[in-house]
Parts: structure tokens; sequence; C-alpha cells
């Protein structure tokens, strides 16, 4: 559905979709938020809606940047929803694979710019989206953010390292990925995995703030720019994806890998006891 009250065009019903676009045309930026509670989990529909929004808001001439956040409170992203890759079936796996590849492809290769305003924890596939941007500010507090998948028994894939290699560098990268660690707002921005620490409230207004230095450099000259720096992440998992889903849909269907995730899902639901 498309509401046409102008400045604000809705890609989605506010309130209804997982993935909500408000875009305003006086300013040329959209708004996309997650909308998948309790954690925006991410699966093969939010993935799919994600990937759709994302095309959509680039095929838009009057578009020029772009704030990734969540509506959810206390939550940016919990990440790939494990219950799709939990007893799941290969045709499943692959589809939800290709899903997120697109997305990705979407969002970290967007002629936007893009901005992720991280209001909450933010693991694996969470910072995964937050790292794709080409800006984040994360609220302070209790919020914490990084690739924990080594800690679910799963590995984060060669494109989700490179861009944390291209964010963090090597060797903290190294060290994050094998510990499957887990960063306050305030190690994230001693590392470089977040741009700016500010208190919750303030995120969405120094997202705005720091997007008026963004949008003064003409579009075009920044556009080749941002191509020119991350084309070759982008190739790689473009001359690969079929390769990637196939290696994803195999590996988790792995007894062991099944097995510790398994148990992960059972220690989240521990937790809560
Ligand atoms: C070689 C390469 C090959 C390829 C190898 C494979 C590569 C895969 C790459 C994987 C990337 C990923 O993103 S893997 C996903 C990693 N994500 C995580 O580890 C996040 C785990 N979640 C948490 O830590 C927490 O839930 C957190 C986000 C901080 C929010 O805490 P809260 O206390 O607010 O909420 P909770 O009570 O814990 O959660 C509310 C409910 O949501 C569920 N839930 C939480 N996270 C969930 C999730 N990601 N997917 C599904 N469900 C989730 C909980 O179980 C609860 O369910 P009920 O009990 O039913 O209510």
């Amino acid at each position: 559905q498309v509401c046409t009250q102008v400045p604000y065009r809705c890609y989605s019903t506010p309130g209804v979709g997982q993935v909500q676009v408000d875009m305003n045309s006086e300013t040329g930026v959209a708004t996309v938020r997650l909308n998948r509670p309790p954690v925006n989990s991410l699966n093969l529909d939010v993935l799919t809606e994600l990937g759709i929004a994302l095309e959509k808001l680039d095929a838009d001439r009057t578009c020029r940047a772009m704030v990734l956040a969540s509506a959810v409170p206390g939550i940016f992203s919990a990440g790939l929803d494990i219950l799709e890759m939990y007893q799941s079936t290969p045709e499943r796996c692959v589809a939800f694979w290709r899903a997120l590849q697109d997305a990705w492809l979407g969002l970290y290769g967007s002629r936007l710019v893009t901005m992720a305003a991280i209001e909450g924890h933010s693991p694996a596939g969470g910072c995964l989206l937050a790292m794709s941007c080409d800006y984040r500010v994360m609220a302070d507090g209790k919020f914490q953010i990084g690739l924990n998948e080594t800690r679910l028994g799963i590995v984060a894939p060669f494109w989700f390292e490179d861009v944390m290699l291209n964010t963090i560098g090597h060797r903290e990268t190294e060290k994050a990925l094998q510990l499957g660690a887990m960063y306050s707002a305030q190690q994230a921005l001693s590392i470089g995995l977040v741009d700016k620490v500010v208190p919750l409230a303030e995120v969405m207004p120094t997202v705005q703030g720091e997007l008026k230095n963004w949008l003064q450099i003409p579009d075009a000259a920044r556009v080749i720019t941002k191509t020119s720096m991350r084309k070759q992440v982008l190739d790689r998992l473009r001359s690969q994806k079929e390769k990637d889903a196939q290696f994803f849909a195999d590996f988790i269907g792995r007894d062991s890998v099944q097995r510790s995730l398994g148990a992960y899902i059972a220690s989240l639901q521990k937790r809560k006891s």
C-alpha cells in the first residue's frame, strides 16, 4: 500500500509492514524501520521485504539518503532468525540465504547515503546491517553489538568477514570473529565499529545532523567513491552467490551445527526462566 501525502511517502502501512519505509521527498531522506517484534530477527519474509524496499529507494531519483532503524524499542536487530536455520529444509535454507544475499548486496552497494541508527542490541546479522551502512550512531548504555556467530557454533561467512575487515581492520576482526565478541557502545566506538555514541534520545537527531554533512557532497562524486571502495567486496559475493548459498545449506544441515543451534536456542529460553 502506498500513501500519497506529500512530503511523506510510505512504502508500507505504518504499524503493519515488517519493514516500514517513510520517504520524505522534501529532504530526500528515507527512514527504513525494521518492525518484527519481539527482536527484529531476520527471516525470509523480512529479508525479502528489506531487499525490495532498498531496490525501490535506489530507483527513486528523489531519494538521496536512507536511515536504517528499528520500530522495536531496545532492539536494532537480533540478527538472522535462528529458526530459519534450525530443523529447516535445504530448499528453504537456500531461499533464505538468497534473500539475505540480495538484501545485503542492495544495502552495501546502495548509491544512497546510508546511516544506521542503532537504538538497541545489534548482534550478528544486526551488526552486519549496521556495518554495511556508511555511518553508525549507537545509543550509549546496556546495548551490545558484534558478530557473535562462533558462540552459536556457526561461522560468519566470508562477506560478513570482509565487511568487518573494512570497518575495523584485520587485527580487531581476527579477535572479534574468533571470540564472537559482543561490544558495548563505548567499546564499539573505541575500535571504530560505530562512529558516534550518544544517549538513546539523541541517536536520531545525531543521525540527522550527520546526514547534513554527507548530503553537502555532490552525489555523483560521492557515489563513484563509495562504489570504488566497496566494489571488490561486492563482486566477491556476486561472483559466487549460488555456491555460497549451497555451502550455507550444507553447513547448516550438519548434525553438529544443528546440535549447537539447538543448545543455543535452549540457552536463550533458559535465560528467561
Ligand atoms: C562457513 C560459513 C557458512 C555459513 C554459516 C552460517 C552463517 C550464519 C550467520 C548468522 C548470522 C546471525 O545473525 S545468527 C543470529 C545470532 N543472534 C543472536 O545470537 C541473538 C540472540 N538473542 C539475544 O541475544 C537476545 O534475544 C537479545 C537480542 C539481546 C534480546 O534480548 P531480550 O531479553 O530483549 O529478548 P529475549 O527474551 O532474549 O528474546 C525474545 C524472543 O526472541 C527469541 N530470539 C532472540 N533472538 C532470536 C533470533 N536471532 N532468532 C530467533 N529468535 C530469537 C528468543 O528466543 C525469545 O523467544 P521466546 O522465548 O519464544 O519468547
